[in-house]
């Protein structure tokens, strides 16, 4: 295939890690190339979210290797990631607008200012409000706004969808379908139809632990 000057492309191969001292995902290998999105599935407890925290750089893989080319090279895959988890990486004390203006710090690259960003999950009327008085679909929603206020070529979401509401999953339509048009990549991983247009498709199945099935890819899985 041959690379644009501006294309990025996430090139994964044989990538395994272990948890509790065992083999939780092996020998995955894919292409993604920027402007696409490729859809993880499989049974609970298959290794799905493993294999997001993986690629986030959370969990060391021991094995494989992966490289987001067409960013910034220097930078690890998870440097190049947003992580968008189970977990809200919120801290309570602090106001929605002082917990996105921690996160642009960290992230750098700023994008939205977080009222922009609030504005962007519908919930800017909360921004000066304690993070601890959020309900879950907001603390959702402000955890989906550390997204947009800094540029990461890479979202890499689990379970997107969990506790929004319809209106907010249509929203994170759009702002992944936005992400996409722009030449960013994402890896979700869901039960849920996520409206994605034309998605890869990575199926993990128990009686294909090593042999991942990637349908529609550039690359075969090349499990061994
Ligand atoms: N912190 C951990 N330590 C040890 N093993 C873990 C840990 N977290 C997950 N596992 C194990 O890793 C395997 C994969 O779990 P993972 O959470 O990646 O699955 P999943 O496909 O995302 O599941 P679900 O659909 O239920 O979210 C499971 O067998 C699980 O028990």
């Amino acid at each position: 295939m041959t690379l644009q000057e501006d294309t990025k492309l996430l090139s994964v191969h044989n990538l395994g890690c272990i948890r509790g001292g065992r083999p939780v995902i092996e020998n995955i290998s894919f292409d993604l190339p920027g402007g696409k999105a490729l859809v993880v599935t499989g049974p609970n407890g298959i290794g799905k979210s493993s294999l997001l925290r993986t690629l986030a750089g959370l969990i060391k893989a021991h094995a494989g290797s992966m490289t987001l080319e067409g960013a910034e090279d220097d930078l690890s895959v998870g440097q190049q990631a947003h992580y968008f988890g189970h977990a809200d990486a919120i801290k309570p004390a602090l106001s929605c607008r002082e917990n996105l203006k921690f996160w642009q710090t960290y992230y750098g690259h700023p994008t939205r200012s977080p009222y922009q960003a609030m504005i962007e999950v519908g919930i800017e009327d909360l921004i000066d409000l304690p993070a601890a008085y959020l309900s879950a679909g907001q603390r959702r929603r402000l955890s989906l706004a550390r997204l947009l206020v800094s540029y990461r070529p890479l979202w890499l979401l689990d379970e997107p969808t969990s506790a929004l509401d319809k209106a907010s999953e249509h929203k994170l339509e759009v702002l992944m379908a936005e992400h996409l048009i722009e030449g960013g990549l994402i890896i979700a991983a869901t039960h849920a139809p996520l409206g994605l247009v034309d998605p890869l498709r990575l199926h993990l199945d128990r009686n294909l632990a090593s042999e991942p099935a990637l349908d529609d890819a550039l690359s075969e899985p090349t499990a061994h």
